[in-house]
């Protein structure tokens, strides 16, 4: 029997473990527990770092470490590596949920300043899993992009990225790429003061990681003019944020546009796999059809309710900005659970294609039938 030691907030991880293993959850906001007890396995998320001082306690009995999360800039790959620790992420778990947050909150920003999809172009920066995914629900509402990859360019034959300038002269940029502090293809602080002052944009959405913005320089285009909006969902110092950033955001969340009950499920099947695969055990055969519960809508909830109405109520993007917007101007020993908590008690939405939404409302939005096909 192995021991597994867990993030208690992995989604179903007790459902889908097999039971052959012994399970011991640990609670993420306390870290990753002092005592690891002869663990063979460790499963995070993204709220616990694995760095040296980690590693270094490690006991000898680990053999692997997963995070159930796209991201992995919480881990010392290369030390892991050199260590001998096998490790397994969720590449590509919440590309369709990032994607509709992307396209929720665009959608919400449009109405709100009256443009239509048609008359936007959007840069995507990172055409990784939720960048692909972003560029095909926009395009299959009208909206023009420009993607720009130099690494995938450079590892992958059949992809060409847009050039630099292109993309920056987009009307919105939305981000989409791992925050890399060292090499050639660095992100940390890619949208710099640099290129926010020789440039004009409607919109800045970041969903991928909040060091790839450099959030003075943010602040100062915006206080400028420069930038007209921008929507935050990610935070340099997380789970602490920018209280003026967050004031002056269009629309701000605590890091969970990658939230839905399909994507974490998701994240929890991969990683289990791929421990599971690790450790030669028998993967279990459980049937998640059954936690994707639709949500029902009534008719009488939704009549006559304009586009913005109907996606805040499939989405709770404004009811997670109602609550983040509680926490602005508290110390930071309120707020770091206060965010913490936001994200990992919040009930999980569905995506899209998961609710029943009623004909009437389908037929009234066309675009909302395009966002769950
Ligand atoms: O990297 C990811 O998958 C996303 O940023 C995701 O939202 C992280 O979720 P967490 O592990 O913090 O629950």
């Amino acid at each position: 029997m192995i021991t597994v030691f867990a993030d208690k907030y992995l989604y179903n991880i007790e459902q889908l473990l097999p039971e052959s293993c012994n399970l011991k959850l640990y609670n993420p906001s306390q870290g990753i527990p002092e005592d690891l007890d002869n663990a063979d396995a460790l499963l995070i998320r993204t709220v616990n770092k694995i760095d040296r001082n980690l590693i270094d306690r490690l006991p000898k009995s680990l053999q692997f470490i997963a995070t159930g999360s796209a991201g992995t800039d919480h881990v010392d790959l290369e030390l892991l590596k050199k260590r001998d620790i096998a490790f397994g992420d969720a590449a590509g778990c919440n590309s369709r949920s990032v994607a509709e947050y992307v396209v929720t909150s665009l959608l919400l920003w449009m109405e709100d300043i009256a443009k239509t999809p048609k008359s936007l172009t959007v840069g995507i920066i990172g055409k990784g899993n939720a960048g692909t995914e972003v560029d095909r629900l926009l395009n299959s509402l009208g909206v023009s992009t420009i993607c720009y990859d130099p690494p995938k360019e450079k590892r992958e034959e059949n992809f060409t990225s847009a050039n630099l300038e292109d993309v920056l002269s987009a009307d919105v940029l939305s981000f989409h790429t791992p925050l890399e502090h060292r090499g050639v293809f660095a992100t940390y602080h890619w949208l710099d003061e640099d290129k926010l002052d020789s440039n004009h944009y409607d919109l800045i959405i970041n969903t991928s990681r909040g060091g790839v913005i450099d959030e003075q320089a943010l602040l100062k285009a915006y206080i400028k003019g420069s930038v007209e909006n921008f929507i935050i969902d990610v935070w340099e110092n997380e789970p602490l944020f920018n209280d003026l950033i967050a004031e002056n955001a269009f629309l701000k969340t605590p890091h969970i546009a990658g939230y839905s009950r399909q994507s974490k499920l998701r994240a929890t099947q991969m990683i289990v796999d791929s421990m599971c695969k690790h450790f030669g055990l028998e993967v279990p055969d459980t049937d998640s059809s059954s936690n994707n519960e639709g949500l029902k809508l009534t008719n009488n909830s939704l009549k006559s309710a304009q586009l913005s109405d109907v996606l805040c109520k499939i989405h709770p993007i404004r009811e997670y900005e109602k609550r983040l917007k509680r926490l602005i101007g508290l110390p930071p020993q309120k707020k770091e659970p206060g965010f913490n908590t936001l994200r990992s008690e919040f009930p999980l939405r569905n995506e899209y294609r998961y609710l029943s939404l009623p004909d009437f409302l389908l037929k009234e939005f066309p675009l909302i039938r395009k966002l769950s096909s």
